[in-house]
Parts: structure tokens; sequence; C-alpha cells
């Protein structure tokens, strides 16, 4: 197993989230009495249409800014704030243009002054299938190699809670399937929140599931497997039909 699979160090636990309350952009709501919570120690997928506020819901739990105003609360398990122990891998990758891949990996501990660890970088970097371009600038690299520089990056942190927001989209079916089995393994034990359109993906990484519409948030029974789940398996793939059916605004 490569030193990549380990967390650089012990886990603190990781709490379960909540979030509850209204949120309003320019006047207008976006949710009302919206309750989600994010069980400790799991995956909790949300899916829901185009402009639902599923990236809303992401960067509040991180604390960043949404252009709107929040009138709710969101809180940890174990009391203590949660957007200082976050690590967030937004929908853009939000790469820095100047710096190669390794400095992009490390970004993290050179912003807070720490010396990096870069056998770590490099494992990790190794694992996401960009060892042969470690040297390389944003600017030269695809879509897909960049959403993985940024997929590094957020293993990288090693923070109790990571909220992805459609972390795979961007890249090719094997490729997204071996990076969703890599953060998987990497994030053990962590509290993770991942936003995607993909029922399949739901299906394959989630502890719990959720779909946020226009009318509310439902709750979606995730398989009596835990995850991660055989994509072809016939409970998967039955369980992906019925997700599916429910983002349609049929019975799930
Ligand atoms: N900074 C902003 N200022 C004004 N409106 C915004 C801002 N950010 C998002 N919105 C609006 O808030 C709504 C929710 O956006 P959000 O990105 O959370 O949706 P989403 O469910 O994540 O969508 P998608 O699946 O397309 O990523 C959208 O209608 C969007 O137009």
């Amino acid at each position: 197993m490569s030193t990549a699979a380990a967390p650089a160090q012990a886990l603190v636990s990781a709490p379960a989230l909540r979030l509850t309350g209204d949120f309003h952009h320019a006047g207008r709501p976006l949710f009302s009495g919206l309750d989600l919570p994010i069980s400790a120690s799991g995956w909790t997928c949300l899916l829901g249409p185009s402009g639902v506020g599923k990236s809303t819901v992401l960067r509040l739990f991180a604390g960043l800014d949404t252009g709107g105003t929040f009138d709710g609360e969101i809180s940890a398990s174990d009391g203590t704030p949660v957007a200082t122990r976050i690590a967030f891998m937004a929908q853009s990758d939000l790469l820095a243009p100047w710096l190669d891949v390794v400095g992009n990996v490390t970004l993290g501990a050179r912003l807070r002054g720490e010396a990096p660890d870069l056998a770590r970088a490099r494992a990790l970097i190794e694992r996401v299938g960009l060892a042969g371009h470690v040297d390389k600038r944003p600017a030269s690299l695809s879509g897909g190699m960049r959403q993985r520089v940024a997929l590094a990056r957020v293993l990288m942190e090693d923070r109790p809670i990571v909220l992805l927001d459609e972390p795979f989209a961007a890249l090719d079916a094997r490729t997204r399937a071996e990076m969703q089995e890599l953060a998987f393994e990497v994030l053990e034990g962590r509290t993770v929140l991942l936003v995607t359109h993909d029922p399949a993906e739901a299906v394959r990484l989630g502890h719990h599931l959720f779909i946020l519409a226009e009318d509310g948030l439902t709750r979606v029974e995730a398989p009596a497997s835990p995850p991660i789940r055989e994509v072809d398996a016939s409970e998967t793939m039955e369980m992906q039909a019925r997700l599916f059916h429910a983002l349609r605004g049929r019975p799930a």
C-alpha cells in the first residue's frame, strides 16, 4: 500500500454535522426550513437539480461567502466550530496558475506557514496518476488532470471534515472509478459531504443519500451493504435506478 493511503497524522475524531435554516439570495428564498444531518465518519451524498443550492450548502458549512443571507445554524456533534476543521474541494479547481503540481498540492501547508510533507504530496500525486507531470503548471494540464491535482490537494489536507463539490465530474469513467476508490480509502474515518449529479457515484460511495429539490430535502435509503460498493452489484444497480427515478421526481 502506498504511503498516501495513510493519514499524515493520527485522525482527530470526525464529528457529525447539522445545517438547519433558511437561505435567501437577493430577497428570494433558495431553501427554507432545511434540516440536513451529516453523519460522523462516513460519506453523505447530496444530489439534486442544478441551481437548487447544493454548492451553497457546502459553502455555508465551509464558512465561505455565498452572496446571500443565511438564517440558521451550523453545528457539530462535539460542539466545536466547523469551518476551521474543513477541507473543501470546489466545483472549479481553483488551482494557482503560477504554481506547478507539487506547489498546488502543498499550497495549504505553505499558506499556513508550515513545511509541506513533500513525500506525502508526491505519493498522492502518484496515486492520482500525475507522477509524470509534477513540474507542470495548470495551463498545460487537461481539465481532468487539473481536477486530479485539486483532489490530491484536498486529500493532502488530512482534515476531519471534507466537502467535495462534484470532485470527479471531469474524469473519464475508468479514472473516475479509480479516484472514487482512492478518495474513499484516504478519507476513511472522515465526515465527508459529497455533492454529485451522478446517481451511480452516490450509490457507490454513500452511507447516506439526500436529494435537495425545490420542494425540500428527501432522504433516500442507501443499500444495506457498506460502501464502497461494486459498480455492477445488483443492489447497486437497483438503487441507482431508484435514485435516478427519484431525481426525475418519481417515487424512489
Ligand atoms: N454569489 C451569488 N450571487 C447571487 N446568486 C448566486 C450566487 N451564487 C449562487 N447563486 C444562485 O444561487 C442558486 C444556488 O446556486 P448553487 O450553486 O448553490 O446551486 P447548485 O445546486 O450547487 O447548482 P449546480 O448543481 O448547478 O452546481 C442559483 O440559483 C444561483 O444562481
